[in-house]
């Protein structure tokens, strides 16, 4: 039998999608194998549902909050035959086998949206976590990130610092 995939969506949530100075970072509180680890909030992608509905949909069950979705980082690797998802190319998570799911990852540039008083909305770690932290500029890499996470890590970064010279320079 094939190796079935599943799809999981997450935010990189940022002060400003223009010029990103502030990341969220979400400490996962279980299973036991991640937890104390830091990750980007989400989670998978049930059947039938887009991408993007899933995406708002974790991050309202994870942290309370809604997000305006900005532009998607897209990942290196292969993102054929990913169900409910285009064929882009996405970030491998676990390669998967005969008993265990591969798991892929997408990942968009996300900002908290105002409460409907125009008042800002603070994260909470409502589920999955148990701790939130806004990281600085220039410490993006300072919490022990999912082993899956570091290269996302990295190209975020990379993207940051594009976005910032075209917003400045
Ligand atoms: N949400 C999220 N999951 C990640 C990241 N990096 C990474 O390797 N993963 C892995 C951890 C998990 O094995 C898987 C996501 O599963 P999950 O437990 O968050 O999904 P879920 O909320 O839908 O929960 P469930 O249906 O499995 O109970 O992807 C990341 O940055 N964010």
């Amino acid at each position: 039998m094939g190796v079935n995939t599943r799809l999981v969506v997450a935010a990189a949530i940022t002060d400003s999608l223009d010029a990103p100075r502030q990341l969220l970072a979400a400490r996962r509180s279980a299973p036991s194998a991640l937890a104390g680890l830091w990750e980007f909030a989400g989670g998978k992608v049930e059947r039938g549902e887009s991408a993007e509905a899933a995406l708002r949909r974790e991050i309202r069950e994870e942290l309370g909050v809604e997000i305006e979705i900005g532009d998607e980082l897209v990942g290196p690797d292969d993102g054929a035959g990913v169900e409910s998802s285009c064929e882009c190319p996405v970030w491998m998570l676990r390669p998967g086998d005969a008993d265990v799911d591969r798991l892929v990852m997408r990942v968009w540039w996300a900002r908290i949206l105002p409460g409907a008083d125009g008042a800002a909305v603070e994260p909470r770690p409502l589920e999955d976590h148990d701790e939130l932290r806004w990281l600085e500029p220039g410490a993006w890499r300072d919490v022990p990130w999912l082993p899956a996470d570091k290269r996302i890590v990295e190209a975020l970064l990379d993207d940051a610092v594009e976005r910032h010279r075209r917003a400045y320079c």
